[in-house]
């Protein structure tokens, strides 16, 4: 923890929209699919700018997309931009490469989640002022979750076999923005450099590599609005928020 503040941090948001998505099957890149009309990444930077006016926002976009960076230059308000990498953390480095170098704080928030409330920004920001050094949103999980392994060979009937069963009560299904002091974001993005390939795969989120340093991540309330829109069942749901406009009202 670092001494709480009593002023707002100058603050600095990652958009990553980087990704090709795959499992969303457009056969474009996932932040330019429409939703309600209008690209997925627009959604987000919009909600970045309604939670954090003053925030300054960096974007990384699929290399040489020009219609993402076009996107981007019509948004009204101060975006920068850079080509995204292989992997997610690939493209958070290279943004946080573009933002200025004297921030206290940076989110790092999915343009894939593009109807995320002011509100959990708001929660985020609000836990780094008070001293944390590491704030991520998360839901309760509502699901049963099984460890598994790969069933032995005499089981032909079925792939895995249940090794356990984690108390639910416990788990969290984690989203963003996760927000950072940004002198340890740097840090733990210039470590994750030296991770092999195996290693940085398995990279799913910026906590991760602020935790193999060690430092403690503290959890605030996320939202069910804040889903990330990866297969195709989950445009039908984040239309239909936004339809019945139910974006308007949280959880
Ligand atoms: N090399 C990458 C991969 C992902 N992302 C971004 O990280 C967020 C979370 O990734 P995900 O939703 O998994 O997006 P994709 O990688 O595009 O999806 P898929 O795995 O289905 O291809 C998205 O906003 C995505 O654009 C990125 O900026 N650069
Ligand atoms: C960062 C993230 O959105 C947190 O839920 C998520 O881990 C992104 O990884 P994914 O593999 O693209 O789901």
């Amino acid at each position: 923890m670092s001494p709480s503040l009593s002023r707002p941090l100058r603050t600095g948001v990652v958009v990553v929209a980087g990704g090709s998505g795959q499992r969303l099957g457009y056969g474009i890149p996932k932040a330019r699919v429409p939703l309600a009309g209008e690209p997925m990444l627009l959604h987000a930077l919009r909600a970045v700018q309604a939670a954090l006016p003053n925030a300054v926002i960096a974007v990384a976009v699929p290399s040489g997309d020009t219609l993402m960076r076009t996107i981007c230059a019509r948004f009204p308000g101060e975006v920068s931009v850079v080509d995204g990498g292989t992997t997610r953390s690939d493209s958070v480095r290279a943004a946080l490469g573009v933002l200025p170098a004297d921030l206290e704080a940076v989110l790092v928030h999915d343009a894939a989640r593009a109807l995320t409330p002011p509100e959990v920004f708001h929660r985020v920001a609000a836990a780094l002022a008070a001293g944390a050094d590491a704030v991520i949103p998360a839901v309760p999980v509502v699901d049963t979750v099984k460890d598994t392994a790969p069933a032995p060979a005499a089981a032909a009937a079925a792939a895995r076999v249940v090794t356990g069963t984690p108390d639910r009560s416990r788990l969290r299904a984690v989203q963003t923005p996760q927000g950072f002091a940004a002198a340890l974001l740097r840090r733990a993005h210039a470590a994750a450099l030296s991770f092999d390939a195996g290693t940085a795969a398995a990279v799913t989120d910026d906590a991760m590599l602020v935790e193999s340093l060690g430092t403690e991540v503290y959890v605030v309330e996320g939202s069910q609005l804040s889903l990330k829109i990866t297969t195709p069942l989950d445009l039908v749901l984040a239309e239909a928020i936004l339809a019945g406009g139910h974006h308007r009202q949280e959880n």
